[in-house]
């Protein structure tokens, strides 16, 4: 098996007194796409949001390659090599498609580097095509593929998607899903992926967590799991 990039271990979160994570710990490897599932309000979003550090954690230890980046501020997690594709994309409505993409310079390590636009729009050529367009005009999965290429800018090694198929064509979900496995495949970039759709995790999934109320309740690898017997306990 290919070695550990990240590992969360026991990490607790809570907003104010309402405790949401209770020990959440769960591994990514090298090349991998790793997938943490589980029903509305688990805690998910709070997870990725507490390894980029969004959210202080109270307990356990976030490490990337062996480095302790628990609770660091958000753009030095950004640095350390992790790029976050939010719920909701989060894209920049009156910004052009260069300048969103521009923005994800600004936590690159090498400050004011260049945009690798050979490199990014080879992978998203929708966004070469439309780079002037402002980002409020693209459809969704254009979107999506702009807040993708926005967090790859900085050169990650782990990649966090919350969400990334909520709202788009299952057609436009297949590509996404194939451009995650072109990352993962060809230039061994690791994949953490929060997601909702079964079928659409299936397709590009290597590692399986299920979250329940904070903590991980089952894992397996892509192959082996029992999905009939899963579906319950992921319904939304
Ligand atoms: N900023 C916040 N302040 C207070 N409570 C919050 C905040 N964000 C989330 N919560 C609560 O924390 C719990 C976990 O939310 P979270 O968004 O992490 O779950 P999720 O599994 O990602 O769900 P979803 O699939 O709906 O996004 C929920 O009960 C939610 O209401």
């Amino acid at each position: 098996m290919n070695e550990v990039i990240l590992s969360v271990s026991d990490v607790k979160a809570a907003y104010g007194q309402s405790t949401v994570l209770w020990g959440a710990s769960l591994m990514a490897r090298k090349g991998a796409i790793t997938t943490v599932m589980g029903r509305n309000g688990v805690g998910k979003t709070t997870l990725l949001k507490t390894i980029m550090g969004l959210v202080k954690t109270t307990a356990g230890e976030v490490r990337l390659n062996g480095r302790n980046i628990t609770n660091l501020q958000p753009y030095r997690v950004t640095r350390a090599g992790i790029g976050y594709v939010p719920q909701g994309r989060e894209i920049f409505p009156k910004l052009s498609v260069q300048e969103n993409l521009k923005m994800g310079l600004e936590a690159a390590p090498g400050y004011k580097a260049r945009i690798p636009e050979e490199e990014i729009y080879a992978l998203f050529p929708v966004l070469k095509e439309f780079r002037r367009r402002l980002g409020g005009n693209l459809s969704g999965g254009q979107q999506q593929q702009l807040a993708i290429a926005r967090a790859l800018i900085s050169g990650p090694s782990l990649l966090l998607l919350d969400e990334p198929t909520e709202g788009i064509q299952p057609s436009i979900a297949i590509e996404i899903g194939n451009i995650l496995r072109r990352l993962a495949e060809e230039k061994g970039i690791s994949v953490l992926l929060v997601e909702q759709k079964i079928d659409f995790a299936r397709h590009v999934t290597d590692y399986f967590y299920f979250m329940d109320r904070g903590r991980m309740t089952r894992e397996g690898a892509a192959g082996v799991l029992d999905f009939r017997e899963l579906q319950e306990h992921i319904a939304v």
